[in-house]
């Protein structure tokens, strides 16, 4: 007898009961779906890799991880005792690397495996719909290959002797202004104004051949507004629409049409910017840099999408990582602790140059003054400001302790908690101290660091192509800060240094310190108002070219 036959010879009641029975008997399925749907990561849950208890459905450990990933998951590495293992970020497996010895390994050891960046839907999708991905959000293409290698000429060593007059420049331009505002010691101000200005002039000037003399400069505050508006965008606790797909799709997404205004703002700055290089070109006016060179289509191979991306990536590789270290660095020097650091920084850059006018002119060649790199070296770790550096993603299988972590799985180094990991930096390594870079004090001279000194720049295939000019940047400023003024901390607004909370965005991908005041006192007055006026002399000069 068929199917059709049996329901023919049943009574309603019957048939009811019957169908009841058949929807019972499929709850498990559904069930088992629902789960499988909710539970379900883009990769699989991979063996032998310790994965941390408490992901619920849809979401994983997104919720658990918060606003901080990266002290979150410096938590757990301590809690559960696994430097490395695996989280989910609602449908998508994430591996995390913690401790110092780790992420080296992961970095250098797996560097060709991990050269992949992974692709978000919002900021990948929305925000960069436009002008390209920038270099460090590029997946691994021949495109990515063409933007880093230029990246990586423009910014590398040899480069740098190109850019000595912009680095005198726009340094110069922060004592002044700091002189101007500052009273004799007299007035508290915020010094991260003024280092955002030199940061964004730095890559304006590189990429464009146009700078800003004004702290604030409407067009100046724009750029730097929709950055770090965008730098938001970036993060995963910010975005759960990049990692619960369900969600891109709900009514009146404020986060999508929140992507395309911005998108739309930097689209606005990033052409005024390209056609002011037009038409100094047309004028004959322009200056030498990126943009200008391929736009009169010199050696180069590269679409205007790549122009665009290579100058995006360099204006936002720039613009909020040097403010962060080195606002944070001032802030940690001006302390009552820091007043130490400060002196003797000082009494070092005097062993060098016995003439500090000979400190100011140098400054910006190279970077001899042990007592001010051990500052910087220890400003870039104790401050790591992209806390979880820029995601990366694996290509091959990484064979991870005998893990298999296949292609495709996305990679975090919690830099955070590798920069502060005690086994590696000591006991105090949770602790700001720029001696710790120096063999002695008497005279201060740096230890030989073989290979990575710390994580901030991250390491191997897709390390920072900007962290030689990022280096003599910090450099260049520190040195005419310290041996112009004494730096000392407000009473009522002093700085935030601990590591964690010196951040007022921890959800952003790179660190903005909270606000905090300074006094700048004097060292030298005549000497320092001699280096002003040549700062006058310059800048009437640099806008006379
Ligand atoms: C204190 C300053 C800086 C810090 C802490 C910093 C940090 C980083 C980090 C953590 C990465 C990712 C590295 C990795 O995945 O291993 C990165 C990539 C990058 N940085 Fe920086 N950076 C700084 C300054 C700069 C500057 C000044 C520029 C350009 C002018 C720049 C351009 C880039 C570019 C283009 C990438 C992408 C590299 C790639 O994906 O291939 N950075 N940076």
């Amino acid at each position: 007898m068929t199917d059709t036959n049996i329901v023919d010879h049943l009574s309603l009641p019957e048939l009811v009961s019957a169908s009841g029975n058949y929807l019972l008997a499929l709850i498990p399925l559904f069930v088992y779906l629902i789960y499988k749907c909710t539970f379900a990561t883009d990769i699989p849950h991979i063996k032998g890799l310790p994965e941390i208890p408490g992901a619920i459905p849809v979401f994983g450990h997104l919720l658990k991880l918060g606003d901080d990933h990266a002290s979150v998951c410096e938590g757990w590495w301590r809690q559960y005792g696994h430097s490395v293992f695996q989280i989910k970020l609602g449908n998508t497996r994430a591996v995390v690397v913690n401790s110092f010895e780790d992420c080296r390994k992961m970095l250098l050891g797996h560097q060709n495996a991990i050269i992949d960046r992974p692709k978000l839907y919002t900021f990948h999708g929305v925000v960069s719909s436009t002008q390209g991905f920038t270099i460090g959000s590029s997946p691994w293409d021949e495109s990515c290959k063409k933007k880093r290698k230029a990246a990586g000429t423009a910014l590398g060593r040899p480069a740098l002797r190109n850019y000595y007059p912009m680095f005198d420049l726009e340094s110069y331009c922060i004592v002044r202004d700091l002189h101007r505002d500052s009273g004799n010691g007299n007035i508290e101000l915020n010094v991260r104004p003024y280092i955002q200005r030199f940061a964004l002039n730095t890559t304006l000037t590189l990429c464009y051949g146009i700078r800003m003399d004004a702290v604030y400069d409407d067009l100046l505050r724009e750029i730097l507004e929709v950055g770090s508006a965008i730098s938001l965008l970036r993060s995963a606790s910010e975005n759960l629409q990049d990692y619960i797909p369900i969600l891109r799709y709900m009514p009146n997404n404020e986060k999508t049409a929140r992507s395309k205004q911005l998108r739309d703002r930097r689209d606005a700055y990033l052409n005024l910017l390209l056609d002011k290089v037009r038409e100094m070109i047309k004028k004959g006016t322009d200056k030498p840099c990126i943009s200008a060179a391929i736009l009169k289509d010199e050696e180069t191979k590269l679409t205007g999408v790549e122009v665009s991306s290579i100058c995006l990536s360099l204006v936002s590789g720039g613009f909020e990582t040097i403010p962060g270290t080195l606002t944070s660095a001032i802030g940690s020097l001006s302390t009552p602790e820091g007043q130490v650091w400060q002196d003797r920084a000082y009494e070092d850059i005097k062993r060098y140059y016995p003439d500090v006018r000979d400190a100011w002119t140098s400054c910006i060649y190279d970077e001899k003054v042990p007592y001010v790199n051990a500052i910087i070296k220890e400003a870039g770790r104790y401050y790591t400001v992209s806390s979880m550096s820029l995601p990366r993603k694996t290509v091959t299988e990484v064979n991870w302790n005998g893990a298999i972590i296949p292609p495709k799985t996305m990679v975090l180094i919690n830099a955070q908690a590798g920069n502060h990991d005690v086994d590696h930096f000591g006991p105090d390594g949770g602790k700001f101290d720029p001696e710790r870079w120096l063999k002695s004090l008497n005279p201060p001279e740096e230890s030989e660091v073989s290979g990575l000194p710390h994580l901030s720049f991250g390491s191997g295939s897709r390390a920072c192509s900007g962290q030689f000019i990022a280096s003599r940047l910090l450099y260049s400023a520190l040195i005419r800060l310290l041996s112009s003024y004494k730096i000392v901390a407000s009473e009522d607004s002093p700085p935030n240094t601990d590591y964690v909370e010196y951040n007022q965005f921890k959800t952003a991908l790179v660190a903005i310190p909270k606000d905090f005041k300074v006094r700048l006192i004097p060292r030298d007055d005549a000497v320092t108002s001699e280096f002003l006026n040549l700062a006058e002399m310059r800048t009437k000069e640099h806008y006379k070219e």
